[in-house]
């Protein structure tokens, strides 16, 4: 993100879904609908097998939607079998990676500490980690929603407290964890109120010093209620996971979106 970027943004991730005949057809249908999605940061965040592809696919076509990976190994290289580094997302041009996704805290058993690791090596070889945090149904009903909040930023802002500007050129997508793939997605109030929260955290870290730092949020968004979140302060984008698997669906919600101004 050298120059400013055009909000909102809207991230869709794809998961563990997907073939390249969806991809061609995915795009296709978005060229076909001369989307208007010049003015939104529009990312679709795939398989690392497709990255590279999909990647190829959009320049061919001349679509303004950026490729991101889902995740990267905590390793540069070696032998770690069956992992992506950031070196190789580099080396095929990748400018995004998804970072701590909540399935990847719960199958894959990552934590604060191993996703604040890989916060930092993308971000040293210039690439914008999408850092995903939230709270799971549990810790929402104990109250403890900020707490936990707070402990996933600190652990990003401990690993190098030196450097107080770690949270410039990154994007945090909140995603209350009883929200993904629920249908029941968050009030929109209640996401102003958190990302400002995660705001004023940034701000007060940074000592105001905050520069391409954007908070989207994620969990059951559709086309319906997309602009009920985008149209809160604080709210730069949403993440979007099931909704983006449907062609039809991602590009109403780009169509909608791109209504919205930040
Ligand atoms: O990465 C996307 C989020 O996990 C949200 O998924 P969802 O839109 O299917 O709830």
């Amino acid at each position: 993100m050298k120059k400013k970027t055009t909000l909102p943004i809207i991230i869709g991730n794809w998961k563990l879904n997907g073939t390249k005949n969806k991809l061609n057809s995915f795009f296709k249908f978005i060229k076909d609908k001369s989307l208007k999605i010049k003015k939104n940061l529009t990312i679709l965040a795939l398989p690392n097998i497709y990255l590279n592809y999909a990647q190829e696919l959009v320049s061919k076509l001349n679509i303004n939607c950026k490729i991101s990976a889902q995740n990267i190994d905590i390793h540069k290289q070696g032998p770690y079998t069956g992992e992506t580094s950031v070196n190789m997302l580099s080396d095929i041009n990748i400018k995004y990676t998804i970072i701590g996704h909540a399935e990847r805290r719960y199958y894959h058993s990552e934590n604060n500490d191993i996703i604040a690791k890989k916060f930092i090596l993308s971000k040293q070889k210039g690439i914008i980690p999408i850092l995903c945090l939230g709270e799971n149904q549990l810790e929402k009903d104990c109250g403890k929603t900020e707490e936990i909040i707070l402990s996933q930023l600190n652990a990003i802002a401990s690993i190098d407290k030196q450097n107080k500007t770690i949270f410039n050129n990154s994007i945090i997508a909140y995603e209350p964890i009883w929200s993904i793939g629920s249908k029941k997605s968050a009030d929109p109030d209640l996401i102003q109120q958190l990302h400002t929260f995660i705001k004023n955290y940034v701000i007060k870290f940074q000592n105001f010093n905050i520069d391409n730092f954007y908070i989207i949020y994620g969990g059951s968004v559709n086309e319906e209620n997309v602009n009920e979140f985008l149209n809160k302060k604080n709210v730069d984008g949403c993440l979007i996971g099931n909704a983006s698997l449907n062609k039809k669906i991602f590009n109403n919600i780009l169509v909608k979106s791109n209504k919205i101004d930040k």
